[in-house]
C-alpha cells in the first residue's frame, strides 16, 4: 500500500465486483434508449472505462471536462466547463458517469446544462457518494459505495494530480494535505 494512504476502503476486487453489479442494473434500464454516456474527466476516467465495457446496450461515448476545485481539497461551488460534449443531446438520454458526488455542485451544473439542451432523460452513475458534504439537493441514480467524510483517492480520484492510478479506493493521510 502507498505510504500516503491511511487505510484502504475498497480493494480492486471489491470495486470491480461492484462495477459489474452497477453495469447489470443499468443495462436492464437502458436496453432501448441508445444513450450518450458522459464520463466527467478526469476523475471518472478509470471507473468509466471499466463500467462502459460492462454495459450491454447500444450507446455513444462522449465526455466533458469540468473543474470546481480551486485549492485541491475544498469545493469552491463554482464549476467551469473546460471541455464540452461533441454530441447533441437534444432528445437523447444522457448517463453521466462520475467518480464522486461531494458538494453536488458539479452534478447540479451538468444536470442543468444537459436539461437546457433538451436531453430526454438525465441520470448519473457515481462510483462514490459522500452525502455528508452535500450543499445542493442532487443525488446519483446509481452509486457504487457511500464513503465517509474523509479525503478519498485512488481509482481515478486525485490529490494535486496524484494517486489517480492506485487500483483501490483509500483515505489520504491528513499529513499529506494539512500544514
Ligand atoms: O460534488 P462536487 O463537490 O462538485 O465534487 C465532485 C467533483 O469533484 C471532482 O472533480 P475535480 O473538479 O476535482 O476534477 P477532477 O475530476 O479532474 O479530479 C470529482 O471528480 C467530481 O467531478
Ligand atoms: N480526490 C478527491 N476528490 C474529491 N472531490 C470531491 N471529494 C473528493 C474526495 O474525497 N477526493
Amino acid at each position: 500500500m502507498n505510504n500516503d494512504i491511511e487505510k484502504i476502503l475498497y480493494t480492486q476486487e471489491q470495486v470491480s465486483n461492484r462495477i459489474s453489479e452497477l453495469a447489470t442494473t443499468i443495462s436492464t434500464k437502458y436496453q432501448d434508449e441508445f444513450p450518450v454516456v458522459v464520463p466527467v474527466m478526469t476523475g471518472a476516467m478509470i471507473f468509466a472505462s471499466e463500467l462502459m465495457q460492462k454495459l450491454d446496450f447500444k450507446l455513444n461515448i462522449d465526455y466533458v471536462d469540468v473543474s470546481s476545485y480551486e485549492d485541491n481539497s475544498q469545493s469552491s461551488g463554482r464549476v467551469r466547463l473546460l471541455r464540452d460534449l461533441s454530441h447533441d443531446v437534444n432528445g437523447r438520454s444522457v448517463l453521466i458517469v462520475e467518480d464522486i458526488i461531494d458538494s453536488g455542485h458539479t452534478l447540479q451544473f451538468l444536470n442543468n446544462l444537459f436539461a437546457s439542451r433538451g436531453a430526454k432523460s438525465i441520470e448519473t452513475c457515481s462510483l462514490l457518494d459522500k452525502p455528508a458534504r452535500r450543499e445542493v439537493d442532487v443525488d446519483a441514480d446509481y452509486v457504487g459505495f457511500k464513503v465517509p467524510n474523509e479525503f478519498i483517492v485512488g481509482y481515478g480520484l486525485d490529490y494535486d494530480g496524484r494517486y489517480r492510478n492506485m487500483p483501490y479506493v483509500g483515505v489520504l493521510k491528513r499529513s499529506v494535505y494539512e500544514n
